[in-house]
């Protein structure tokens, strides 16, 4: 009370008049929250100017503020006195304390409040605890601590999930999908869920479960592989809240979803703090005694220190993401455990040694990391679906077509498919049930398979390509019976880019385009602008995107392969270009959100070998050919029905050597020189049908004249007749 006592009690806030101290007595009633009405109106005086509205309203803001810090000093104080005392602070009050927005720290206080209401729920029974839910749809395998206290921890938290994955190959492959399955169910039940790309990671390679090393990988292939799988992940979690959309679950504000690349800590990871955080409460033996490690000792090539040190790593990243954004819980395909378990040491030992004051604090056993793991999928002889082992089925549609996607899961056999359909569908139990009562009525009609595979592939390739695909293999193995419409696909088609839609984004180009022409010419070759002058555009509106940042020098350091933020493209000139490449040959570009290309850089000759060619492509002969053409007709060297003909001939037969890379876009010198062509064509027939008529009807007027004299002087026409089949 006492300073606001002096600044209220000193001064009227609306007059700014010194309050004296009997004007502040006679307010005897003065209180905290009276105090400026009582002692303005106390102040005044007829001598004095009457203080106008405004004056009144700014005094009336600026109390009000000032009792609002006020309470603001008070409500830190008790918070902080409360954590003294040991009590747990919730989210939003560890915010409040921290000064953030009151009106941020108001919507984590409703989310608190909704989840305390459906935790609740959950005690009575009313609503399914999520970890049944998982566990009865079969993701559970083994879990790092009780049961009890991992069902506990989900009724009573919303905590924060993640799963990672190295970017060691360029696509994700439906093993990955197990782990990742039940993010995506925890996210739509309100959990806040991570999908973590191991940058970092993934340049030592996880030995687990391995007898060999992992190959190094190089630079510009681990940062082509960390943007495809980036972009996978992205498009998956579209499609998860298009699946959630599907299913009528309410997107509430605390759901939170997110996609790190472990590189954003690793790449600025100053060794001692993870020695002297986590290195010295380590125990060597109980290391070297994990099961990795003894069979690659005793039985593969060795462990290398670095391999040694994986589970640490894959740890601190759970640290990490502990301390920023309250994960707790790590999901991983069961042969995580270890790693999982590994990383539960490590976080224990950062907490206990971090004497940070902004740490996550342990208060009882609810905020311990916890951890489970998915089974694995096996091929049919029980080999673990991966990268490694050379069975995966990837979700990248240029490794595996859409039809062998949709084709792998129809081919499942009788006895996995209910099991398939809880791991990969989002179907709820109830449907599967219904589902499998159909199919049994006549297994040998596939109903589950097909319903599977066409869920599957709806949630990764997106609901026109599996109908297609669908439709293909109704077509291939049975009579067909189409229910989804052309017009079906054409309705999605119609869409600018999507991530369903998205072109393959990987391509080769040669080194004389990308080091020697402007930004635009590659922006059209790649098939990010539909001409040279829209790639000009583009640029100057900044409207497509690099990776990376350009390296320092007028040689251009090649770009960190780490760092793969975008920036905006100019109009440079064309040796800038080279600043972009990563690894001296890849260059990664971006027009909107799902357009990428990733672009190696490989020789001309190299190139020219490929048998490639790609817009605006010198000699590639669209323009040329058209211009030839045009000239042909123009100057008369060919007739229009000629060039009609070439034209078709064009249509129906592509010249192999113009197959282009993105063929449905067409330059728009190429549309501006068919058009004129078309109008050439078009005004030859004119002139022609015109000189047609002209002859026609220059014809009938002889004709007339001559009917019109033999009406008059038939004996003469007679005559003339004669005359003429006399000469
Ligand atoms: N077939 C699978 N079944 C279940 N989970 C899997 C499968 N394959 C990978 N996972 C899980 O996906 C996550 C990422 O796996 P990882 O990056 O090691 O891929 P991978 O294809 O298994 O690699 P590799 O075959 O080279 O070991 C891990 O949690 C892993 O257990
Ligand atoms: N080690 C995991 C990938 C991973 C990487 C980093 C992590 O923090 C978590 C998981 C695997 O290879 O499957």
């Amino acid at each position: 009370m006492g300073p606001v006592r002096g600044l209220l009690l000193g001064r009227c806030l609306a007059c700014r008049r010194v309050v004296t101290p009997s004007l502040a007595r006679v307010g005897s009633a003065v209180r905290l929250g009276s105090t400026y009405i009582d002692v303005f109106e106390r102040a005044r005086s007829p001598s004095r100017e009457p203080p106008t509205d405004d004056d009144i309203e700014r005094a009336r803001s600026r109390y009000q503020s000032r009792l609002e810090n006020f309470k603001g000093h008070k409500r830190k104080a008790e918070l902080r006195r409360k954590e003294e005392r040991g009590e747990r602070l919730a989210e939003s009050e560890i915010l409040e304390r921290k000064g953030c927005s009151a009106k941020y720290t108001a919507k984590v206080r409703q989310a608190e409040d909704e989840w305390a209401v459906r935790a609740e729920s959950v005690k009575a029974g009313e609503i399914q605890n999520t970890f049944d839910m998982l566990e009865e749809r079969g993701f559970v395998k083994d879990i790092t601590g009780s049961k009890e206290t991992l069902r506990e921890l989900m009724r009573r938290k919303r905590i924060g999930a993640y799963v990672g994955i190295d970017p060691t190959a360029s696509s994700l492959h439906i093993g990955h999908l197990i782990p990742l399955m039940p993010l995506f169910w925890m996210y739509l039940h309100g959990y806040q869920t991570i999908s973590l790309v191991g940058g970092s990671t993934a340049k030592i390679g996880d030995p687990t479960g391995r007898l060999t090393s992992r190959e190094n990988i190089a630079g510009a292939d681990m940062a082509m592989n960390m943007v495809l799988m980036q972009t996978q992940l992205k498009k998956l979690w579209l499609n998860v809240e298009e699946e959630a959309r599907k299913r009528g679950f309410e997107k509430e504000w605390a759901w939170e979803r997110g996609i790190v690349n472990n590189n954003a800590w690793w790449n600025s990871q100053p060794m001692l703090e993870v020695l002297r955080l986590v290195g010295t409460a380590l125990r060597i033996g109980p290391m070297l005694s994990r099961d990795t490690v003894k069979q690659k000792m005793t039985k593969g090539d060795g462990v290398s220190f670095a391999e040694f040190s994986y589970p640490i790593m894959q740890g601190w990243d759970w640290w990490k993401l502990l301390c920023q954004r309250g994960v707790q819980m790590q999901i991983g395909g069961s042969d995580q455990f270890g790693n999982i378990v590994a990383g539960i040491e490590v976080v224990k030992a950062a907490r206990e040694n971090d004497n940070s004051p902004t740490k996550p604090v342990r208060h009882d056993e609810f905020d311990d990391p916890v951890g489970f793991t998915t089974p694995l999928l096996t091929d049919s002889s029980g080999v673990k679906f991966g990268k490694s082992a050379g069975n995966a089925i990837w979700l990248d549609e240029y490794k595996t077509s859409v039809y062998d996607f949709y084709g792998y899961f129809v081919r499942r056999p009788d006895a996995d498919v209910e099991k398939l359909l809880k791991y990969f569908t989002f179907l709820p139990l109830k449907e599967i049930g219904e589902v499998m009562a159909e199919h049994n009525k006549d297994p040998s009609k596939r109903v589950a398979q097909h319903r599977l595979a066409l869920e599957v592939a709806t949630f990764v390739h997106g609901k026109v390509k599996a109908h297609e695909a669908r439709d293909q293999h109704l077509l291939m193995y049975s009579k067909p019976k189409l229910s989804s419409s052309p017009e079906q696909y054409q309705a999605d088609e119609s869409h600018p880019v999507t991530v369903n839609t998205a072109p393959r984004p990987d391509m080769i180009l040669p080194e004389s385009l990308l080091l020697g022409s402007s930004i635009a010419k590659i922006l059209y070759a790649s098939g990010l602008a539909r001409s040279t002058s829209e790639g000009h555009r583009l640029a100057r509106a900044q409207g497509a995107y690099i990776g990376g940042a350009p390296g320092r020098g007028n040689q251009g350091r090649a770009m960190n392969p780490n760092q793969l933020d975008f920036t905006s493209v100019k109009l440079w000139y064309p040796q800038e270009t080279r600043k972009y490449l990563i690894d001296g040959k890849l260059l990664i570009l971006r027009k909107g959100k799902h357009n990428i290309r990733i672009i190696k850089m490989v020789s001309d000759e190299e190139y020219q070998e490929s048998g490639e060619t790609y817009p605006g492509m010198p000699g590639s002969g669209q323009v040329r050919k058209l211009t030839t053409q045009l000239q042909k007709l123009k100057c008369g060297l060919a007739t229009a029905s000629e060039i009609e003909e070439e034209m078709a001939k064009g249509r129906a037969k592509p010249d192999e050597t113009d197959t282009w890379v993105f063929p449905e876009e067409k330059s728009e010198q190429q549309l501006e020189l068919e058009t004129k062509l078309q109008e050439e064509i078009a005004k030859k027939h004119q002139e022609i049908a015109k000189k047609h008529q002209e002859e026609a009807d220059a014809r009938n007027a002889q004709d007339a004249k001559l009917a019109e004299e033999l009406d008059q002087a038939p004996e003469a026409f007679e005559e003339q007749k004669d005359d003429k089949s006399s000469t």
